[in-house]
């Protein structure tokens, strides 16, 4: 075992959403960090009103019941016709994400005003019950008219950003990471993450 691989921090990342967790995986990569999947059978339920509180309950919940550091992205959709909808309510707006794709096709058919922006609320949580970090991030866009693009998960396929003029689901990882709501909200994460981590490992 190198002393690398003695002192690398576990931290999971709080999150049941496939799709989210490769971008975690990709936005942690250069972190010295043994990042891993909560336990399947855990389910949060999210009770706050906003994005930051959901991140909040989500990382705390889990940070605790595994005992590590625990990484939450609390995220959605705010669409202006529909005065922020779906909102924090985004994963709850339908049952799977080709259904919530076309409820929101349907609701604004006949709206022409298609502004809306991605949110994302990050948290981490230590295993004894502290919020370490915190951070927003958003990204601002165009609800297309129908679906473009391949890649991504969730909303991807609809959302155009102001930008770039493509989809997230025309983005590739690495373009998602750039542009996206996660991307910005981790860029103002890592730094801090980094001193966190340097100065857990001084002596
Ligand atoms: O709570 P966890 O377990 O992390 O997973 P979730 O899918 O329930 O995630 P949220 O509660 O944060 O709900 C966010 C919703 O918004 C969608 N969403 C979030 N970020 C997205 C992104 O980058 N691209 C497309 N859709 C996204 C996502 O698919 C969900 O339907
Ligand atoms: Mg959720």
């Amino acid at each position: 075992m190198s002393s690398n691989e003695l002192t690398e921090r576990v931290l999971v990342i709080a999150s049941g959403n496939a799709g989210k967790i490769r971008e975690f995986r990709q936005l942690l990569a250069h972190l010295p960090l043994s990042v891993q999947a909560q336990p399947k059978d855990l389910a949060v339920e999210e009770t706050g009103q906003t994005f930051a509180e959901n991140a909040r309950i989500k990382a705390l919940t889990v940070a605790q019941a595994t005992g590590q550091w625990a990484l939450a992205d609390d995220s959605g959709l705010s669409v202006e016709a529909l005065a922020g909808a779906p909102g924090v309510y985004s994963a709850r707006y339908a049952a799977s994400d080709a259904l919530r794709i076309e409820r929101l096709l349907q609701e604004l058919k006949e709206i022409d005003d298609r502004r809306a922006h991605f949110s994302a609320a990050l948290c981490i949580a230590s295993e004894t019950n502290e919020v370490l970090l915190e951070v927003e991030g958003r990204c601002e866009g165009l609800i297309t008219h129908a679906a473009r693009g391949e890649k991504g998960f969730g909303y991807d396929p609809i959302f155009e950003v102001d930008a770039t003029g493509t989809t997230f689901a025309e983005m590739t990882i690495e373009q998602k990471r750039q542009w996206s709501h996660r991307g910005c909200a981790f860029a103002l994460l890592d730094p801090a993450l980094q001193e966190l981590l340097h100065k857990q490992n001084k002596p």
